[in-house]
């Protein structure tokens, strides 16, 4: 791995040699925080999204930490998911279940999955409230620069056009404000309906990992971390919008999709 990083620098960036690598790293990054947490807060609150991101954490199903983790202190809760039935193949719920929920021994109610009876619109409201409850007991921190809830990790994976969560380029939901979770009916990367945190709520979290791998991410990494001219137009990259407030932000990525990126720059300040 290559670690970069400096006084000014707010993001870090780490690279593998195989995404094997990177899943060693994940595991043991994620449960150093799950440590810290359990001992500062008493818990763990850590939101997903879909794609690679989970099998990619796999190692953390297996020695040491399927013993060393205290599950039973997780909240899990996801930044996105599509309007899909839950046992639909497209569900991210479906995918966590299988590769990872089930093969750990996180409390079913500690598990905050995104309702798939009602229309989007209400799936979000009700999974905003949802969080609302949960920060008002402080199960979910909350920001000390807004009310936003502060989850202790949120975990995204990013597509080739830079999207992240639900959040596509150029899309008004970027815009958000005072939204915690809202829907879209127009994803361009199909299914079209779909429920994800806002920027807000992305960037108020203790720690935001972003996870890539391939060749097809690596412009998108690079334009993502690097130093950009000023007419760079930020809503054309969501993942250049990820900028934690209080929070810090690491990239795990391996040689391929960080084969763009000018490794003697650090990362992105
Ligand atoms: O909802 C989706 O359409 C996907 O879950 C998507 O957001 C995914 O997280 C990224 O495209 C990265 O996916 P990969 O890591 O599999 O490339």
């Amino acid at each position: 791995m290559s670690a970069c990083g400096g006084p000014k620098i707010k993001s870090e960036l780490r690279v593998f040699e195989s995404a094997d690598e990177l899943a060693t790293d994940l595991a043991e990054y994620i449960s150093q925080l799950s440590e810290n947490s359990v001992k500062e807060r008493g818990c763990f609150t850590i939101a997903l999204s879909g794609g690679s991101l989970i099998s990619l954490m796999g190692k953390l199903c297996e020695a040491p930490y399927d013993k060393t983790v205290d599950w039973t202190k997780w909240f899990v809760f996801w930044a996105d998911e599509r309007a899909v039935a839950k046992n639909h193949i497209d569900s991210n719920y479906k995918l966590t279940k299988d590769l990872f929920l089930s093969k750990v021994p996180i409390l079913n109610s500690h598990v905050f999955s995104i309702n798939d009876n009602v229309t989007v619109e209400d799936a979000a409201a009700e999974y905003e409230f949802a969080i609302r409850q949960l920060v008002k007991i402080r199960t979910v921190g909350v920001s000390e620069s807004n009310d936003c809830p502060k989850f202790d990790l949120i975990l995204l994976g990013m597509g080739p056009d830079g999207h992240v969560a639900s959040l596509f380029p150029h899309h008004p939901a970027l815009e958000l404000k005072e939204e915690w979770v809202t829907y879209i009916t127009d994803s361009p990367k199909p299914p079209p309906e779909r429920i994800t945190f806002t920027l807000p709520v992305i960037n108020s979290a203790s720690n935001v990992a972003m996870v890539a791998v391939g060749e097809e991410k690596a412009t998108a990494v690079h334009l993502a971390t690097a130093g950009t001219g000023e007419n760079f137009d930020a809503s054309s990259l969501p993942a250049r919008m990820v900028q934690p407030t209080d929070g810090k932000l690491v990239w795990f990525l391996d040689s391929t999709a960080a084969s763009v990126l000018d490794v003697s720059n650090g990362s992105s300040g």
